[in-house]
């Protein structure tokens, strides 16, 4: 709600009141209109200010009433009271004014903002636009080129750009209600029509036509299919060329659209499900909110690789001290060169003094003896960590948090090379680990509720989007990219070239399709877990990498490549051909398919036609059908981190909400009869036979996604 108080005399103080983001639900639209009504019509106020309660002016629309039939007075008019009104209308505001709650700013006819505040208009995160005449009035206010950037991207700006941008008057370090209240007080009885944004057109822009082409094509390319950016362009075009009414009904169309779009539900699916994940639970019944973290103060990595060295950074940068140990002389001095300089271009990018004194480096691991939480990050190779934790048991302080980031294996295993192995974690980054924002924490059976506290709180700290899950082989990332990949493959075997697998798959929104992600990886670090697994070795009578391996169909395709020495982007050939080794640019290759072609024959294999239904249904059912086994499993708690998994840490795309929520949007029968249909015609690939969970949730009348964890629940308690 919103409470009204007169203060100093004559001010009408408006409070929005709705923790802990003061969201525009329906209640708190109706005390605004209420409160405005009320101060526009008592004598004794001479001027309003608008604040928030909570240190918080407002988070924008109440995004849970987006789901329901909408109740309560609508936005639109509720801003225009305020902008037509006779007495000046001033916004304080501090913490954030976002969407909705930036736009009842742009309404007023004054804004103050306290200096730490963020400032924006994010619809286009959530697949909407900025639709209280948000993407009206901006580039009226600051110019069109600026609200283009701010509204097509949805970024937050801070203060000090907000007033640089001239979307606020005054920044202030002091109360800013108290700011606000006399700076209103000395306005009363000046001309408002100056301040009535809606009523100016947009300043003029040289070259219109070619920035809105420009930002279109941009947009176009950087959406990869999502309709809100591109819709948001459409509605600034509007403000730029139409008189404010007409360009209020563009952007009313235009939010209609992308209100009920699937694109829409996906992405604030994604808004809600990063915010549950952090609230966890262990199948042992152990919670996030009982279980207490230990305190970090000292950290350490083992092993300074590509992985240690951006481990490293990212503890430093969030202001751990680091003891970085290499016991290579040489590896350790490349590694210091590249740690400083990874610490001075994001201290730059971030315009702060890089923080090179929180590391320091050793070839002793008896250094991390003090250190409260130790991250392994050697090669992977499960006889190198096992001595590693042997070494770090007997060296390390009691209490000590041991942690490895191995992508897969066996974290209980390591567990039991030490003495306290309820202080073993995996913390799982992915490459690179200062860029990338997933981590999958990963815990034994024998990991303590404390140890996983402690390790989601420091992932918390570092910034990164921490999910928790259970110990299995790929944990969840790999354990399900596992069948996407194996799926590419075979429908390279059975007539698919890469290019028409990897174009399917852009197509749906991925940034890169799996071939090409290969040839950016290294397809040698795969080769090299296949031979580990017992699966790339050719068999000695024949030569022959055998197509049917532990009862299972298996295609030993990307193996043969990898024999060739065609391991992608670094040797210039891999899936595609690139001009160069190192260079990024890969070309459709003629050997590769002529290599298919010959491996076809050789193996009595018909090459048919693919289109790609089937490509997207194989790699992504087959992906899915996994997602509900690892559910099955207990090893993720829910739907949720799974997607959240996929979305920031294998570049799922945003608009499609994840794996669990796309099975969801495209229907749970569908996605089982697709299996079905799948599985009968292999019945040697394991992966396609649907899993009990699916079938049962189909059984169940297949339930909304959010109410999936319910009813695992009822189905395990019947087991
Ligand atoms: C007409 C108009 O044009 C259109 C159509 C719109 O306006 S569309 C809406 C546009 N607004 C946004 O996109 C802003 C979304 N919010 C945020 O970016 C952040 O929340 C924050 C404001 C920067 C605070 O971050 P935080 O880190 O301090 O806390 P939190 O953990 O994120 O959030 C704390 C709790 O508040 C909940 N919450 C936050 N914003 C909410 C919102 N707008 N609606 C409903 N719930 C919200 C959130 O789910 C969490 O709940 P729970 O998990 O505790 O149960």
């Amino acid at each position: 709600m919103a409470a009204f108080a007169r203060v100093s005399g004559s001010v009408g103080l408006i409070t929005l009141q709705n923790p802990p983001v003061n969201a525009l639900s329906a209640a708190v639209r109706q005390g605004i209109v209420d409160s405005v009504q009320r101060a526009l019509r008592e004598p004794e106020v001479k001027c309003v200010v608008i604040c928030g309660q909570n240190g918080i002016f407002c988070g924008g629309a109440d995004i849970r009433e987006f789901s329901g039939p909408m109740s309560g007075p609508p936005l639109i008019p509720m801003i225009h009271s305020i902008e037509v009104a006779a007495k000046p209308v001033v916004a304080a505001i501090e913490g954030s004014a976002l969407g909705g709650g930036l736009e009842i700013a742009l309404g007023c006819h004054y804004r103050i903002a306290h200096s730490k505040t963020r400032l924006g208009l994010p619809e286009v995160t959530l697949g909407l636009l900025p639709a209280a005449g948000g993407s009206q009035r901006l580039p009226r206010l600051i110019g069109v080129p600026a609200a283009l950037d701010l509204i097509t991207t949805g970024r937050h700006v801070t203060a000090a750009e907000a007033l640089q941008l001239g979307m606020v008057d005054q920044v202030t370090d002091r109360n800013v209600t108290d700011v606000a209240v006399k700076f209103a007080l000395s306005v009363v009885g000046k001309p408002l029509d100056a301040r009535r944004i809606s009523m100016h057109s947009c300043p003029h822009s040289p070259d219109l036509d070619e920035l809105f082409e420009r930002t279109m094509q941009h947009v176009r390319q950087r959406a990869r299919g999502a309709i809100a950016p591109v819709a948001c362009v459409q509605a600034v075009r509007a403000a730029a060329t139409l008189p404010y009414a007409q360009g209020m009904e563009k952007e009313r169309e235009l939010m209609a659209t992308l209100f009920t779009s699937g694109q829409a539900r996906a992405l604030q699916y994604c808004f809600f499900a990063q915010r549950a994940i952090g609230r966890w639970s262990m199948p042992s019944g152990a919670r996030w909110d009982t279980s207490k973290p230990r305190p970090v103060h000292k950290t350490a990595v083992i092993g300074l690789g590509t992985m240690g060295r951006g481990i490293a950074v990212t503890l430093a940068q969030a202001g751990f001290p680091v003891i970085a140990v290499e016991n290579h002389e040489k590896q350790l001095m490349e590694a210091k060169q590249a740690i400083s300089g990874m610490l001075e271009r994001g201290a730059k990018r971030r315009g702060v003094t890089p923080v090179l004194n929180k590391i320091t480096y050793s070839r002793d691991i008896q250094s991390v003896a003090n250190a409260d939480l130790v991250i392994e990050a050697v090669f992977e190779d499960m006889a190198l960590k096992e001595k590693v934790f042997q070494q770090l048991s007997a060296i390390c302080k009691p209490g000590a948090l041991l942690c490895t980031n191995t992508s897969g294996l066996n974290v209980d295993h390591l567990a039991s090379q030490v003495r306290n192995p309820e202080l073993v974690v995996g913390m799982h980054f992915f490459a690179p680990a200062h860029v990338m924002k997933l981590l999958e924490v990963v815990y034994g059976p024998r990991s303590s509720p404390e140890a996983l506290a402690t390790a989601m709180a420091v992932g918390k700290k570092i910034g990164k989007v921490s999910v928790a899950v259970g110990n299995c082989q790929g944990f969840v990332g790999n354990r399900m990219l596992e069948h996407y990949m194996e799926q590419a493959l075979f429908l390279l075997e059975e007539g698919a070239t890469p290019e028409l697998v990897d174009q399917a798959l852009e197509e749906f929104g991925f940034a890169m399709g799996v071939f090409r992600v290969s040839d950016l990886s290294g397809l040698d670090i795969g080769w090299r877990i296949r031979k580990g697994k017992g699966l790339a070795v050719p068999d000695p009578t024949t030569g022959q990498t055998a197509r049917v391996q532990q009862g299972r169909r298996y295609s030993p395709v990307a193996d043969l490549i990898c024999e060739q020495g065609r391991f992608g982007q670094k040797t210039g050939q891999g899936w595609y051909q690139y001009n160069t080794p190192g260079s990024r640019v890969g070309k459709p290759d003629p050997w590769v398919h002529n290599f298919l072609k010959d491996y076809r024959a050789q193996h009595g294999l018909v090459a048919r036609r693919i289109d790609h239904q089937e490509v997207l249904e194989r790699c992504l059912y087959s992906m899915i059908n996994e997602g509900f086994r690892i559910l099955e499993d207990g090893i993720a708690a829910g739907p949720e981190d799974i997607d959240v998994i996929y979305v920031f840490g294998y570049n799922w795309p945003r608009h499609r909400g994840g794996p669990m929520f796309y099975a969801h949007m495209v229907g749970l029968p569908k996605v089982l009869e697709r299996l079905e249909h799948y599985h009968q015609a292999h019945p040697d690939v394991p992966s396609l036979q649907p899993c009990n969970l699916l079938r049962k949730l189909v059984a169940n009348g297949s339930p909304p996604i959010q109410k999936w964890k319910e009813v695992m629940k009822k189905i395990n308690s019947r087991l």
